[in-house]
């Protein structure tokens, strides 16, 4: 997953956008980038690295305008090259800067068709480049002064041509600020306004804590396949504009990768995540009613809200037996196995009063390459613990994802073709337990019973967009794999808009 903004405001929009990427950071790790319009005229500034290094007070200085969009980049397709972070730019027609949140399955076939009929060139291998130029085309076809209902029209033209999963903001020169989902709804968006005397103001972002950080209020999430406009003046367009949209938003969101503070479809994540550490709990219950826990100890920070609930729900106790240090980033999401693996022990270490000769319960939100567990469980054991037993507030993943987070490869899944025994076994803990994916999916309904649907594909295999082969599976796999993204590093040299002349000085 990435992170995405988009603001339009009655003054400089600049510190607006950077507060929110800083909010948004979870998102995204690798690089970050910012496009502000200033009266006719693109600014950018876009860098590999986190938010608080990729802009300095010189590149904010430059960053004029009251209208811009801004990204967290966790690369899915391409390089994760600089030329290929985001917002991208493509002149014509208009002028057309977009950034992307999720990813296409087609984008192979749509840069053929881009080339061979629309007659774009696309100058990276990311997904969102196409998607921009897919944009631009169907957009190109409206003519030169634009309705909001051209708009509209053209990002139906995209549904009907793009595949996967996609949440995005743009900007049109002179036209305003443009946001719109798939048809699935699989990544996140959302919309609010602030008055803060001289007019409306609009926010549109992945995750609504971005909105909290800046003082809008939340109105609501896009829906699947809808678009929303917001024209020069501040006013709000909205419109469906899918055949058939429905919406199987990503349960993966709930499970790890939005902010707990944040409300995806009308759930809070905090919420969904409680509801999570109760289910997994009256599992822990009825699979052993005889437990001899001591205590449950969460891996920091992302399954505390869920191992609380948990500890609660079995009247054991709970302690804080891992202590993190703040500096580290996210290890899942970092690029690399051999930096993920290193990092675990820089992030994390045990506080051996809670361990020594005590029966724990480890509690994470999922198991995904096993690169925490394994070596958390090594901690405990290396702290004096009795027995560690481990459980997961997610059930096994097994099957990659295709929508915008980076996990390519079944073999690099530990849980992929084992059974659940097998994986305790491999990670070394006495006893393990998952949630059961119906749970899952109960605990997201509990805190809002609309949400009929999900893309569950980690879990399951089920692919929501229904295009999915082992072909696709096999050609992804060989192209980004941990072992691809080695053998293809280095090829970094790719051409794209160029930050701001005097940038020189980086
Ligand atoms: O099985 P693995 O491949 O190790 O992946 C799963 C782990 O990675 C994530 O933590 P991360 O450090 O990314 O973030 P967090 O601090 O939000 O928990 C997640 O919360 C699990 O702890
Ligand atoms: N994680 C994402 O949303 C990635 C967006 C896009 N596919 C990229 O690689 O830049
Ligand atoms: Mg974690």
């Amino acid at each position: 997953m990435c992170g995405i903004v988009g603001l339009m405001a009655k003054q400089a929009v600049n510190q607006g956008i950077y507060d929110a990427l800083t909010v948004l950071q979870h998102r995204g790790q690798d690089a970050a980038g910012m496009m502000t319009w200033d009266d006719g005229r693109f600014l950018l500034r876009k860098s590999n690295g986190l938010v608080r290094d990729v802009f300095h007070t010189r590149h904010m200085a430059r960053l004029k305008g009251n209208l811009g969009i801004g990204h967290v980049r966790y690369p899915t397709a391409g390089s994760s090259s600089e030329a290929e972070s985001q917002p991208f730019y493509v002149n014509s027609p208009y002028g057309i800067t977009l950034a992307h949140n999720g990813n296409l399955t087609n984008s192979d076939q749509l840069k053929q068709e881009l080339f061979s009929s629309d007659l774009r060139h696309i100058n990276t291998s990311s997904d969102s480049e196409v998607l921009l130029n897919v944009f631009a085309h169907e957009l190109g076809k409206q003519g030169l002064h634009l309705a909001p209902g051209d708009i509209f029209d053209a990002v139906r033209r995209v549904h009907r041509r793009c595949r996967g999963g996609y949440a995005a903001v743009a900007i049109i020169n002179g036209v305003g600020l443009v946001a719109f989902r798939d048809p699935h709804g699989i990544r996140p968006v959302v919309f609010g306004t602030r008055d803060e005397g001289e007019g409306q103001e609009v926010m549109i972002a992945s995750e609504s804590v971005a909105l909290d950080v800046g003082g809008f209020e939340l109105h609501r999430d896009l829906a699947p396949g809808e678009a929303i406009f917001v024209d020069m003046t501040g006013a709000i367009h909205t419109q469906q504009c899918a055949d058939t949209p429905r919406l199987a938003s990503c349960i993966f969101e709930h499970v790890y990768l939005a902010r707990p503070d944040s409300i995806l479809d009308g759930a809070y994540v905090y919420g969904t995540r409680m509801q999570m550490g109760r289910k997994l709990g009256d599992r822990i219950q009825n699979e052993w009613p005889e437990q001899d826990i001591d205590v449950v100890i969460p891996i920091p920070d992302t399954s505390r809200t869920s191992a609380l609930e948990l500890a609660q729900h079995l009247g054991v106790t709970y302690r804080e037996g891992f202590m993190k240090n703040r500096y580290i980033g996210r290890t899942f999401i970092m690029p690399g196995q051999t930096q993920r693996k290193k990092s675990v022990r820089q992030k994390l270490n045990a506080i051996g009063v809670e361990f020594k000769d005590k029966n724990v319960l480890l509690v994470d939100d999922s198991i995904v390459r096993g690169t925490t567990c394994k070596q958390i469980i090594q901690m405990a054991r290396e702290a004096g613990a009795r027995k560690v037993y481990f459980a997961s507030a997610a059930p096994p993943v097994r099957y990659p994802n295709v929508y915008g987070i980076d996990m390519p490869a079944a073999n690099e899944l530990i849980a992929h073709g084992r059974s659940e025994a097998e994986v305790g076994e491999l990670i070394g803990a006495d006893r393990i337990f998952y949630q059961d994916l119906d749970d899952l999916k109960a605990a997201c309904r509990e805190v809002n019973p609309a949400l009929e649907a999900f893309d569950c594909s980690v879990f399951d295999g089920q692919y929501v967009t229904g295009d999915i082969d082992d072909r696709y599976l096999a050609d992804l796999e060989a192209s980004r794999s941990d072992d691809a993204k080695q053998l293809s590093a280095g090829d970094h040299a790719l051409v794209g808009m160029h930050n701001q002349e005097d940038d020189i000085d980086d």
